[in-house]
C-alpha cells in the first residue's frame, strides 16, 4: 500500500519493517530529540498518547540514558478514569515509561481529583502551562475512526477543540463513541512543539490516514500542517 499524502502539504513518511524496528527508532529518535533541547534551554518535555500503539515504544525510551530530572512529561489526552484504572492513560505511561532511567523523569497528568472532566478543565490548564513549551515534541496516535488526541468526529465541542486561535491548552470533551469523558489538548497546544510526530501501525490506520483529508477526520487538521513538521511513523501489525 503506498503512503498516503494530502494536496497541500506532504507529510514526511517513516515506514519500517515492523514495530519492533520502528520503536527502537522512535525511542532513539525522542531521547536525541531531548538531549538536544536539554543542552539548549535546560529542559525537555514530551506531551504523549496512550492507548495500544506507543507501550513497547515507551519501554524502549525508559532505557535511554539522558538526564531525565530535566524531562517532564504528560498526555496528549486522558479519560476520566482514577488514575489506577485500566483504561487510565497516566496508568499505562507510568506502567510503560516511567521506569528504568526514566523513573526520575516528572509527569504531570491530565486527570484532576473533580468528578466530572469539565470541572477540572481549569487545574488541567494550569498543570501544562507550567511546562517547559513549547514541547520538545508531541506523539500522536490515531483510533480506525481517524480520532487523534481526543479529537472525536461526534463530540459536540469538536470545533472547540480545533480552534486554531482558543487560549485553552486542555478542554474536556465527551467522545460519544467510545468510553468515558475526556481531558485532551487542544489543537493549539498540539502545534506548540518542535515537531509533530504521528505513530501508527497496520494497513488499517494507513487507509484511515488516506481518507483523513477527504472526510474530514480530525486527524485532518494535523497533516495539513508544515508548522512545526509533522511526520508519520508506520510500521505493519
Ligand atoms: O483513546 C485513545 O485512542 C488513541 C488510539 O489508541 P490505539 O489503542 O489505537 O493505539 C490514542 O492515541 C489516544 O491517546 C487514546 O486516548
Amino acid at each position: 500500500m503506498s503512503e498516503p499524502t494530502t494536496s497541500d502539504s506532504k507529510p514526511c513518511w517513516r515506514s519500517f519493517d515492523s514495530s519492533a524496528e520502528l520503536d527502537a527508532a522512535l525511542a532513539a529518535h525522542l531521547a536525541g530529540a531531548l538531549r538536544a533541547d536539554i543542552a539548549r534551554r535546560g529542559a525537555g518535555s514530551l506531551a504523549l498518547s496512550g492507548g495500544n500503539t506507543p507501550q513497547a515504544m515507551f519501554r524502549a525510551l525508559s532505557r535511554e540514558q539522558l538526564p531525565w530530572t530535566e524531562v517532564a512529561l504528560t498526555l496528549v489526552d486522558e479519560r476520566w478514569v482514577d488514575s489506577g484504572h485500566a483504561d487510565s492513560n497516566e496508568r499505562l505511561l507510568r506502567d510503560n515509561l516511567l521506569q528504568n532511567a526514566a523513573a526520575t523523569a516528572r509527569l504531570a497528568g491530565l486527570k484532576t481529583p473533580h468528578p466530572r472532566a469539565t470541572e477540572g478543565e481549569g487545574e488541567a490548564n494550569a498543570r501544562v502551562a507550567a511546562l517547559p513549551r513549547p514541547f520538545t515534541a508531541v506523539v500522536l496516535g490515531m483510533g480506525g475512526d481517524g480520532h487523534t488526541a481526543s479529537w472525536f468526529p461526534q463530540a459536540a465541542n469538536l470545533h472547540r477543540l480545533l480552534d486554531s486561535r482558543g487560549t485553552d491548552l486542555v478542554a474536556a470533551t465527551e467522545p460519544v463513541t467510545a468510553p468515558h469523558a475526556r481531558m485532551t489538548l487542544t489543537l493549539p497546544a498540539v502545534l506548540a512543539s518542535g515537531e509533530i510526530i504521528v505513530h501508527i501501525t497496520g494497513d488499517e490506520k494507513k487507509a484511515v490516514l488516506g481518507e483523513a483529508i477527504a472526510r474530514g477526520y480530525p486527524i485532518a487538521a494535523i497533516l495539513q500542517q508544515t508548522q512545526p513538521p509533522v511526520s508519520i511513523w508506520w510500521a505493519p501489525q
